[in-house]
């Protein structure tokens, strides 16, 4: 059935809603979760809705949308944390004694870590020998290099769960490292790793006993406690009557299985996803997992509205996916998505012009090339010159002090961080009787005054300031003081203080899911080039990784490459209608 965000369904029955980005699954979990609230019998003080999500920003998300007087029904909850506080804490008790947790250490869960001493503990005391030349036992434990090769692959370790019978894995492509200096790199082979694939769970016990607890080990105890002790299930069936899950194509087996155990009897389950969105493949996660949750026919929805993006970003996105073609329901002005080819620094600087100076954020597929940007743009020595030169020219401190903090102000409130701005000008008048209210006052009337100094030089801000200060800042005599506010426009500098504040934000793919960003720039490899001539979201999860960053811009959508062939050129043209432009 096709449903929208304000669709009420029934509330006593299980659903699966599908649908692409922008299409507002959260606006209908919200919905619905306050729909439920209104109207079932099932809840009271101590029956509650759970309502799991896939990071804990997603969990501040969901609970400021459901408002503070609906949130006490709901347990909002990233999978391991509603594991931990409903089943690994109240029953670690019932963990079976070969386990050997330390329950007297138990305290939360954390992200993995590897503890060198609690490695070379394990190697010491674990009998190696089919380990094999050139990563025997000793020469791991000697070597800092395999060491370190060792550690990471041991970083990479995940719950794996396969006929009723659950282990933890490492990712063997992970056991490598690279020296800085000769770019060597080092590795495990993977007859070796298979051989320490058999100990791991005697590695595990080392931080177990020490009161280590991460995220993979909740599911893995979780698994086993509800496995032997199924009353458990019984109990958080009566607690939480209705189970609602969020961004179930990034479901693992092992939390698979755990709702399916709890969906076998008295529960109401609704999951909610898109398996073009699927990104966590190398977590574990499995696309076919949602697609194979089955509910009846009646009961599976589909939305098909995108509330995020213009019309030429949703028929761009409409171009590269196949099962769902999205309406566009933003009546905003509509502009070409465009694909920038050239020097990195230059095409985000284009981009930054295009956009009139408005916040662009930088998507990259890993955080090399996230922190690359962010060091490259940063480190851009003109920008960095025009804010060291306005500083070194105007001998005014007084002047100086106020400009550069206003700049950054104006730049935070147009990037709706106001309470950020606020607090730049509060600091201005700390002297004053009331800052909070002087800072409200010249905030808002500056704002006011936006569009005539945005696109203007240096002097019409200082000229748009003189009418709303409280304070009289230096004027001006003929000289190179002058000259510099007449010639330098706001814009630039207003890039720079952008900059060097971090407002601009140059992110990974991964840490933008659910998010979205007014102005976005993709920076785009050989996985985006074919996504845009020859896309097959179901079989690539690269792909999908760049269709979820694509799918995050409400405005602007810009492409970056530094290189694309007359032949891709001509390829992406035929399926999409873009703009192209090549930066000397
Ligand atoms: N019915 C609606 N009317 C107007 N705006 C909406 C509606 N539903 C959602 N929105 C807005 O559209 C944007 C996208 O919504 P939402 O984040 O819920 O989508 P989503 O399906 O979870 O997206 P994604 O899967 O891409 O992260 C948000 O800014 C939200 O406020």
């Amino acid at each position: 059935m096709i449903i929208n965000a304000q669709t009420k369904l029934d509330i006593n029955q299980g659903f699966k809603v599908e649908a692409g980005p922008g299409a507002g699954k959260t606006e209908f979990l919200v919905n619905h979760i306050k729909h439920v609230i209104q109207i079932s019998e099932k809840l009271n003080r101590t029956r509650k809705i759970a309502c799991i999500t896939y990071t804990n920003t997603a969990v501040e998300t969901v609970l400021k949308r459901l408002g503070k007087s609906v949130s006490n029904r709901v347990d909002v909850s990233t999978i391991h944390s509603f594991l931990y506080k409903n089943v690994v804490k109240p029953y670690c008790y019932f963990l079976p004694k070969e386990y050997e947790v330390n329950i007297q250490k138990f305290k939360g869960h954390n992200d993995p870590i590897v503890i060198n001493a609690y490695m070379r503990k394990w190697l010491e005391n674990t009998d190696l020998k089919g380990l094999k030349n050139p990563n025997t036992k000793n020469q791991i434990l000697r070597m800092p290099d395999q060491s370190k090769a060792l550690q990471n692959w041991l970083l990479s370790m995940k719950t794996f769960y396969e006929s009723n019978n659950i282990e933890f894995h490492c990712d063997h492509n992970k056991a490598k490292t690279t020296d800085p200096n000769s770019e060597n790199i080092t590795r495990i082979r993977n007859s070796n790793l298979n051989i320490l694939q058999e100990e791991l769970l005697n590695y595990k016990k080392i931080y177990w006993k020490n009161g280590h607890i991460d995220h993979e080990d909740i599911l893995f105890f979780s698994y086993i406690l509800i496995k032997k002790y199924p009353f458990i299930l019984t109990i958080l069936r009566a607690k939480y009557p209705y189970f609602f899950i969020d961004e179930f194509q990034d479901t693992s087996q092992v939390q698979a299985f755990i709702i399916d155990e709890i969906k076998k009897e008295k529960c109401i389950v609704g999951v909610i996803g898109d398996k073009a969105q699927s990104i966590y493949g190398f977590q574990g996660a499995q696309v076919s997992l949602f697609e194979n949750f089955k509910v009846d026919q009646l009961n599976s929805h589909t939305i098909l509205e995108n509330h995020r993006s213009t019309y030429q970003i949703v028929t761009f996105l409409n171009n590269i996916r196949k099962d769902i073609n999205q309406k566009h329901c933003n009546e905003e002005e509509n502009i070409p998505v465009s694909i920038l080819v050239g020097e990195r620094n230059k095409v985000f600087l284009e981009a930054t012009s295009i956009c009139n100076n408005e916040l662009i954020t930088s998507l990259s597929r890993d955080n090399i090339i996230s922190n690359a940007m962010k060091n490259s743009i940063e480190g851009n020595n003109l920008d960095k010159k025009l804010l060291e030169k306005f500083k070194e020219i105007d001998s005014s401190k007084q002047r100086k002090n106020f400009i550069f903090p206003l700049i950054q102000a104006v730049e935070l409130a147009v990037n709706t961080k106001y309470k950020e701005a606020l607090k730049k000008i509060e600091w201005l008048y700390r002297e004053n009787e009331n800052p909070k209210k002087h800072a409200l006052y010249t905030l808002s009337n500056i704002i006011n005054n936006y569009s005539q100094f945005k696109q203007g030089a240096l002097m019409d801000f200082y000229n748009a300031l003189s009418d709303v200060l409280d304070v009289k800042l230096p004027g001006f005599r003929k000289g190179k003081i002058k000259d510099f506010y007449e010639n330098t426009m706001y814009h630039d500098l207003a890039i720079c203080v952008n900059i060097v504040d971090d407002i601009s934000s140059h992110i990974t793919i991964h840490k933008a899911k659910g998010d979205e960003f007014e102005n976005v720039l993709i920076i785009g490899n050989k996985d985006t080039v074919n996504l845009l001539k020859q896309p097959d979201l179901e079989n690539n999860e690269e792909q999908r990784i760049f269709y979820v960053a694509m799918s995050r811009a409400e405005k602007r959508l810009f492409i970056h490459f530094d290189h694309l062939s007359d032949i891709d050129e001509k390829s992406i043209k035929k399926l999409h209608d873009v703009d192209i432009m090549r930066l000397q």
